[in-house]
């Protein structure tokens, strides 16, 4: 059986006043596998725990099946928890292990029987009588998710069960997490920092920042259309270019996004999305390019929507099935939280000035809980000093594939496919492709 599990505007506030999480609304259907992602000290965890009922939920409501359980006491939840250190009785061979929740519910019961289908589900059954010593990091975390199966909880919780583990195996155990908790049809909530694991794994994820929920969404959409310039910069491997522009739409002429030095000229007629950034005229924005939005070809082999852009090669990154080619386009990096960054912990007094970020980098916001700093600096007349602020280094990423052959050093001609641009406004939310707007999504 599994069950739903909703949050309403549920908060967390600690002692000193400073909340870990709020005003979280969010459901999750039964047997449906949502993840919880974000940077580190984003509240995650605390989400987990409060379902869990190991925290006090400050603000909000929590319902199980639609039940309000704000006090319902944690064995009466009927979840399982599997934490990122196994938590293994040392002293237990793995079979005991297993069995220890089910013995604790019913002391008298022979469970060999479900212990061995446990143990046959996560291919184990050679390990029962070993101690957690005698086992290795992934075979621990095996028999600390057997424990949690073994007595059929309705709610499996993970608190980022594959980051002390090497990383060739977490890929592995990964296909066992998802393919087990669909066996079994259990409503799972996991929490991770690493968005190949969440894009990966969740029917839906939802995006945490700073206590605050960013998006939900499947992970389809969520590459497609993040909802905000940090959801962008957090998902998807290379991390998506977000370039400083300045909308540029005059009367007479054609309609463009400046870059700096370069500008992108949007194609005629315009699509209802571009005609809406005719209102963002003179404003800075910032425009997002996926690697693969852009190519590297001359302007005579443009097809229809694309832009012509120059680069200059400065790095060329062999990753086998693909090469990534970082370029200078004379165009400055927009200034985004750094996802990967945890929370500063201390007081913006105290926090030393970030230096100006490194090539492909971005700088890091002091976090503020309140009011959240607009996202590019500069105003309507931000041209000029975009010009000047210019950064020597690469600001461009572009994939391509193995044959593709270029030197470092080289200009060469881009071409940018309009079609996947993305134009968030000065606040990091997206304006382009327009909110309501799912294109491409069946
Ligand atoms: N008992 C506590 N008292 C005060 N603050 C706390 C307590 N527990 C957590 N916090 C704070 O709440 C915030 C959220 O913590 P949480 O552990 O939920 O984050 P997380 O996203 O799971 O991070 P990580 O990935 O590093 O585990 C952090 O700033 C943390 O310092």
């Amino acid at each position: 059986m599994s069950r739903s599990i909703a949050l309403r505007h549920v908060s967390k506030k600690y002692d000193r006043g400073s909340y870990a999480v709020q005003d979280v609304s969010l459901m999750v259907e039964p047997g449906e596998f949502l993840v919880l992602l974000g940077p580190s000290g984003c509240g995650k965890s605390t989400v987990l725990r409060m379902i869990a009922g190991l925290e006090h939920i400050s603000e909000g409501e929590l319902f199980l099946d639609g039940v309000h359980s704000n006090e319902t006491p944690p064995h009466q939840r009927d979840t399982a928890m599997v934490f990122q250190n196994f938590a293994l009785y040392p002293s237990m061979t793995t079979r005991e292990n297993i069995g220890f929740p089910l013995k604790l519910r019913d002391p008298a019961a022979d469970h060999g029987p479900q212990v061995e289908a446990t143990a046959r589900m996560l291919a184990i059954e050679d390990l029962l009588e070993r101690l957690p010593g005698q086992l290795s990091g992934g075979e621990r975390q095996r028999v600390a998710m057997g424990r949690a199966v073994s007595r059929r909880p309705s709610v499996f919780l993970f608190d980022e069960p594959l980051s002390n583990l090497d990383a060739k195996l977490p890929e592995h155990l990964r296909a066992e997490i998802s393919s087990l908790t669909k066996e079994l049809g259990v409503t799972t909530v996991y929490v991770t920092h690493d968005q190949s694991e969440a894009m990966s794994l969740g029917d839906r994820v939802a995006v945490l920042r700073e206590g605050v929920l960013q998006q939900i969404s499947s992970p389809e959409e969520l590459y497609t259309l993040p909802a905000n310039v940090f959801v962008a910069a957090f998902v998807g491997t290379p991390r998506i270019n977000l370039l400083e522009a300045v909308v540029h739409a005059p009367l007479d002429a054609r309609m463009a996004l400046n870059l700096g030095r370069q500008s992108l000229a949007l194609p005629v007629p315009l699509s209802a999305d571009h005609q809406l950034l005719r209102v963002q005229q003179g404003r800075p924005v910032i425009v997002g390019l996926r690697s693969e939005a852009v190519r590297i070809a001359p302007p005579s082999e443009a097809r229809p929507g694309e832009a012509a852009l120059t680069g200059l090669v400065e790095h060329v990154e062999y990753q086998g099935h693909e090469v990534l080619v970082h370029l200078n386009t004379g165009s400055r990096p927009a200034v985004v939280p750094d996802p990967e960054t945890a929370r500063p912990r201390f007081p913006a007094s105290r926090r030393r000035v970030p230096r100006p970020p490194g090539p492909g980098r971005v700088r890091v916001f002091p976090a503020r809980r309140k009011s959240r700093p607009p996202i590019v600096s500069g105003g309507p007349s931000a041209t000029a000093a975009q010009e000047r602020r210019t950064t020597v280094g690469s600001d461009l990423v572009v994939r391509t594939g193995p044959q593709g052959r270029v030197r470092s050093g080289a200009q060469v001609p881009l071409l940018v496919d309009l079609a996947q641009l993305y134009v968030f406004d000065h606040r990091g939310r997206r304006i382009c492709p327009a909110p309501d707007d799912v294109p491409g999504l069946d």
